[in-house]
């Protein structure tokens, strides 16, 4: 490991505070009250409960979502017998990786036992606990008696994620990794350095995929593992002992199509690689350091495909792509073990999303790099959100079909949309909306259509039918990289170009434009270059003839730029004085929506009752309620200065305007959220629980305000939302995600239904 990767790790485990993890508690906790439903007396009624039905442990406990992962430090990566106490660092990385990959809580034990007898015994009883068992790191034999013994005392699944969780990633690499060298399973010869829980799991999942047994030869530290040997030999190992002569991993290799290392790092010679056959697959997944480095392995046999166990390689073949889906999938339908069919469908799942297109977010995490199913992408990237939508649907529908699902999950669509908003937390404040846009596909104009991102979400938006996209570019550049990115999007079929320098209806753009700005300086030849070069302009236009129902641009350029030819050409709804904006925060304690982030820099008491009531307009959208704060560093009329009166003008404005919307202020932020508090301090409160939509008294506070909680609140944002506009438009930020503009094109297209 380089030095300087070896002192960010300490530093990353160091600081700020020791290690990865922390309990946090998921209920108040701030008064008496709560003390008594938290604890004596009120938590025996939840023991009352489980007394009567142990099922509903789940409903009162974390128990249903929380997984052991345990270890007696016996063979800790390829560090070897380091023991349970230097183990925790890996299981505490386990148990974030469950988390952030898959929303399973995680509580890791090291257990200072290395006899598998009283081990057992420990585990066994704390099955209480838990939903479920991932045995980490314990060398085999051990390993194997370990889990059969749990296996037969639990009722809970029970994993040791060593030897099914690699078997798993490495099945699906090795499927489409044949796949790629167009060679048969059921043909092929492969060696594999170490004879381990990893090496020998991998190996009875590659039989049940079709692999002959006598096409295998296992190597470990005394050689090759054949008939009649006798020395480091368990019954585990001998059931792949082979009749040869062969002795070393060398003469194992000679013509060999796969080698699986799961062994020690550095063990494979590179000039051994020249015996193997054309084409070899090259698995060197030991970690941290493989068998060989990949860039020795290509010198050598640049034909060979390579995987790593390895973040900064490509085919990262790790248990990490499989342990966080497969234990949600069997928790989700209570599941009583993991068997076979579901590791199966696992494997499967995992090999399909490889050949699936890229998702934008992956690329981002991989450097913008363009991942497409081949030699350097034969599996998805952990970073890949929709592993946890392929995987855990797949374990839990195999669960069910063989029997072992105690809650079977009637409807998998719902099941595979609700691990989708885990996922991805805007979806959850944007499904109505995606609902909405749905119903009716409107046309919507991309002014930046030939820019990757663009295009991605463009094929989004015609996948999931909430909007017919027209993209303004060049077509030769979007053909190109709608196959580069390996798109499935058909310029006239599903989607419209138009290009701006070969544009039919150019005199018409020109005239409309013209007509729109003339009295605002521009003369006639200048309309003409602009409609030809700003593609602001001409979405614009475009909105403005009709030939497109709403618009998005601001992928390149500052948003105050395309906000003016927003204003010049598009123009604002009737009985509208000023265009506004809001940005959505979701966050898990819920979504709020802040105004204004980005136009009004220091809005009147008229201006922030309109804000208001756009801003409360929208929220509905979301299909939320709106509950509006106006914020201030004054309270209920604590101060008496300028921002202070603005901001109780405009309830009193805002107030005539909208009698029946819950808004209340001027108020401190913290009484917004505190409903005791504010009662407290002004009984006659007509904003009732928490507020969702702050109004903010100028743009400093609400652009600040919204990116703090965006970082610090650990925020997903949705925005800016343009609001006011004759027609819709979203003018998003340079660094707008493929997410973030599908979801401003599934707003504008809804929009289009009630105006801008
Ligand atoms: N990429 C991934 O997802 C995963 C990678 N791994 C890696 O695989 C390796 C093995 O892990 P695991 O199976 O759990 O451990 P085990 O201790 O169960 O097995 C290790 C095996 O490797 C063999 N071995 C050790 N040193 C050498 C050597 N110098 N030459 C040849 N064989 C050797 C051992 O031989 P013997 O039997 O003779 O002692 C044993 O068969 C580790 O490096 C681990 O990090 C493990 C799980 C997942
Ligand atoms: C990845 C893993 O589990 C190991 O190397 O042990
Ligand atoms: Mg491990």
């Amino acid at each position: 490991m380089p030095d300087d990767l070896y002192q960010c790790s300490l530093d990353y485990h160091r600081l700020p505070k020791p290690g990865k993890l922390e309990i946090r508690a998921t209920k108040p906790l701030a008064n008496q009250r709560d003390l008594a439903l938290a604890y004596s007396p009120g938590v025996a009624a939840a023991c009352r409960e489980i007394v009567k039905d142990p099922g509903t442990a789940r409903d009162y406990t974390l128990r249903g979502n929380l997984v052991a992962v345990i270890t007696n430090g016996t063979a800790v990566l390829g560090l070897g017998p380091i023991g349970a106490l230097a183990a925790k660092p890996v299981m505490e990385g386990k148990a974030v990786l469950f988390k952030q990959f898959a929303d399973i809580d995680v509580f890791d034990i090291e257990i200072d036992e290395r006899d598998p007898e009283r081990f057992v015994e420990t585990v066994a009883r704390l099955e209480p606990s838990f939903g479920a068992i991932n045995l980490e790191d314990i060398k085999a034999p051990d390993c194997f008696i370990i889990e059969q013994a749990l296996k037969e005392r639990l009722g809970i699944p029970v994993l040791h994620d060593d030897q099914h969780g690699t078997a798993i990633v490495v099945g699906a690499a090795v499927l489409n990794g044949l796949r790629v060298v167009g060679k048969d399973i059921a043909k092929v010869r492969l060696v594999t350095a170490g004879a381990g829980a990893a090496a020998l799991a991998c190996l009875n999942l590659l039989v049940e995929l079709g692999m002959a047994r006598d096409q295998i030869t296992v190597t470990d530290i005394a050689g090759v593992v054949y008939e009649g040997r006798s020395e480091e030999m368990d019954g585990y190992k001998a059931r792949f002992a082979r009749a040869t002569d062969q002795r070393t991993l060398a003469e194992a290799l000679d013509g060999a199509d796969i080698f699986l290392g799961l062994s020690a790092g550095g063990v494979l010679a590179p000039e051994w690689l020249e015996r193997m056959a054309p084409r070899p697959l090259v698995l060197a997944l030991a970690n941290p350091v493989p068998e060989i480095m990949p860039d020795l392995a290509k010198a050598a046999r640049p034909d060979a495909i390579i995987a790593t166990g390895r973040t900064d390689f490509p085919n990262q073949v790790n248990n990490v792509l499989c342990f966080p889906f497969i234990f949600r999938g069997a928790l989700d339908c209570g599941a009583t073990e993991i068997n076979g069919a579901m590791k199966i469908a696992c494997v499967r799942a995992i090999a399909e999303l490889a050949q699936a297109e890229t998702s934008d977010i992956v690329r981002s995490a991989y450097g913008g790099q363009n991942l497409r199913f081949g030699p350097d992408y034969l599996i998805p990237k952990p970073f890949d959100p929709r592993l946890m939508e392929y995987l855990a649907p797949a374990v839990a529908r195999a669960a069910m079909e063989s029997g072992v699902a105690t809650r079977p999950i009637p409807d998998l669509s719902a099941y595979r949309q609700s691990l989708q908003n885990r996922i991805f937390r805007t979806g959850l404040t944007m499904k109505p909306v995606f609902d909405l846009a749905r119903e009716r596909v409107r046309r919507v104009v991309f002014a930046e259509g030939d820019k990757h991102r663009v295009l991605e979400a463009a094929q989004q938006a015609v996948m999931q039918g909430i909007a017919r996209p027209i993209l303004i570019g060049r077509p030769r550049v979007i053909d190109e990289r709608i196959s580069e990115l390996g798109l499935k999007l058909r310029p006239g079929i599903d989607v419209d170009v138009l290009d701006p320098s070969d544009n039919p209806r150019f005199d018409e753009h020109c005239a409309t434009f013209f007509g729109s700005v003339k009295r605002r300086g521009y003369t006639p030849a200048e309309a003409r270059q602009m409609v030809r070069g700003e593609a602001t302009v001409l979405a614009a236009t475009l909105l403005r003839t009709g030939e497109a129902d709403a618009m998005i641009c601001g992928i390149v350029g500052r948003y105050l730029r395309h906000l003016r030819h927003v204003e010049e050409i598009i123009g604002k709804a009737p009985g509208v004085k000023r265009l506004t904006s809001m940005n959505a925060v979701v966050m898990h304690t819920g979504t709020l929506f802040i105004a204004d982030t980005y136009v009004q820099e220091d809005p009147s008491a008229e201006d922030l009752a309109e804000i208001a009531r756009l801003c409360a307009q929208q929220v509905r959208r979301f299909g939320i309620e709106p509950k509006v704060a106006l914020l201030s560093h004054s309270n209920f009329g604590s101060h008496d200065t300028p921002s202070a009166a603005k901001m109780r003008e405009a309830l009193y404005l805002l107030r005539g305007l909208e009698p029946e919307l819950e808004v209340e202020g001027e108020m401190h932020a913290n009484l917004a959220f505190e409903e005791a508090l504010r009662l407290a301090r002004f009984p006659d409160s007509r904003l009732t629980g928490r507020a969702n939509l702050l109004i903010m008294p100028n743009q400093d506070a609400a652009n600040i305000a919204f990116n703090l909680l965006q970082v610090l609140g650990e925020g997903t944002v949705i925005g800016p939302i343009l609001l006011g506009p004759a027609k819709p438009v979203h003018i998003v930020t340079p660094s707008a995600g493929v997410r973030a503009l599908l979801n401003m094109t599934a707003l504008a297209a809804v929009q289009v239904r009630d105006g801008g």
